[in-house]
């Protein structure tokens, strides 16, 4: 079935879940992954599968090859995805490495910060550091408004040094590249970069080669006088004062996903678990 004869984009997108016009587009979905003999041995839920159509606004072909890639992605990449447990990256959280603003962005997208100064690189590997992310990524993509809206991530990369250069290989910065482009089904709506030091290029220039320009484009550099170039993608009323904004600390903001990522162990072990998506058919609690 070709989506455009029946049905706008928009309209699927804002539809509830088990809403009858959603049903054919995941029955073929259902079709084609039972037809694939990487993945039929999976326990796929409709709330996993709906994710992918979303990600990809319901065109099932692309819905069917971003689920085979996340499917083959987690699999070659163990080390970042065979325990999704949070007590291994808890040293990270507790540093306030990472949070999620509680209040969404005018256009319902997720925003996610990410502090690499808070990263001790004697302490933790990169590949601890992508779980991080992936872990954050498995509980938001639950969300509705995160599967229609997508995310934006800032980078914080005040404090960036050698050592953390050092761990950002041509594997790595494969392996970020495709998260980003074809392998998780979140829709990446920004990536922005602050306090990046003049030696974060090279790095960048080793991801840069394998993306997309849809995601190029989405890429922006704002260097340390950031406070008003940033504002223009996200709002100061939700940004921490640490980041020029009026809303919540970033200490708060930390130390609030922390105690939600800790709370939802049991759902993220049930994940490495069954790679078909644990126990999906479980929404977010954290709206
Ligand atoms: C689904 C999903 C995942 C899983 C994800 C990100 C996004 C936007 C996603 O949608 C962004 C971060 C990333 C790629 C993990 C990155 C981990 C590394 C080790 C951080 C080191 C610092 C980077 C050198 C900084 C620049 C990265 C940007 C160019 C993305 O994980």
């Amino acid at each position: 079935m070709k989506s455009e004869e029946v049905d706008t984009i928009e309209e699927l997108n804002s539809l509830p879940v088990d809403s009858i016009r959603i049903a054919p587009y995941l029955s073929e979905l259902k079709q084609k992954a039972a037809a694939e003999v990487s993945i039929r041995h999976l326990n796929l839920t409709e709330t996993f599968l709906i994710r992918f159509l979303q990600a990809r606004d319901f065109d099932v072909v692309l819905a069917f090859k971003l689920l085979i890639n996340y499917h083959k992605w987690r699999q070659e990449c163990p080390e970042i995805t065979a325990d999704l447990k949070p007590s291994s990256v808890i040293g990270l959280l507790q540093n306030n490495y990472h949070g999620v603003l509680r209040s969404r962005d005018d256009a319902g997208s997720r925003i996610l910060i990410y502090r690499i100064g808070q990263w001790n690189p004697k302490e933790f590997t990169a590949y601890e550091v992508f779980r991080v992310s992936l872990i954050t990524s498995e509980l938001i993509v639950r969300e509705w408004e995160t599967q229609r809206n997508g995310l934006k991530a800032i980078f914080d990369l005040q404090d960036w040094c050698f050592a953390h250069a050092l761990q950002i290989n041509p594997s790595l910065a494969k392996k970020i590249s495709s998260v980003l482009t074809d392998s998780f089904p979140l829709k990446v709506r920004g990536i922005h970069l602050i306090n990046e030091p003049i030696f974060f290029r090279p790095v960048f220039a080793m991801i840069r080669p394998f993306l997309p320009d849809k995601i190029k484009q989405r890429i922006h550099m704002h260097g340390s006088s950031y406070a008003r170039s940033l504002s223009n993608f996200i709002p100061k009323a939700i940004l921490p004062p640490e980041y020029g904004g009026t809303g919540p600390s970033i200490t708060e903001v930390c130390q609030d996903w922390t105690e939600y990522i800790m709370q939802s162990e049991d759902y993220l072990h049930s994940l490495s678990i069954d790679l078909g998506g644990g126990d999906a058919s479980q929404s977010s609690a954290y709206e």
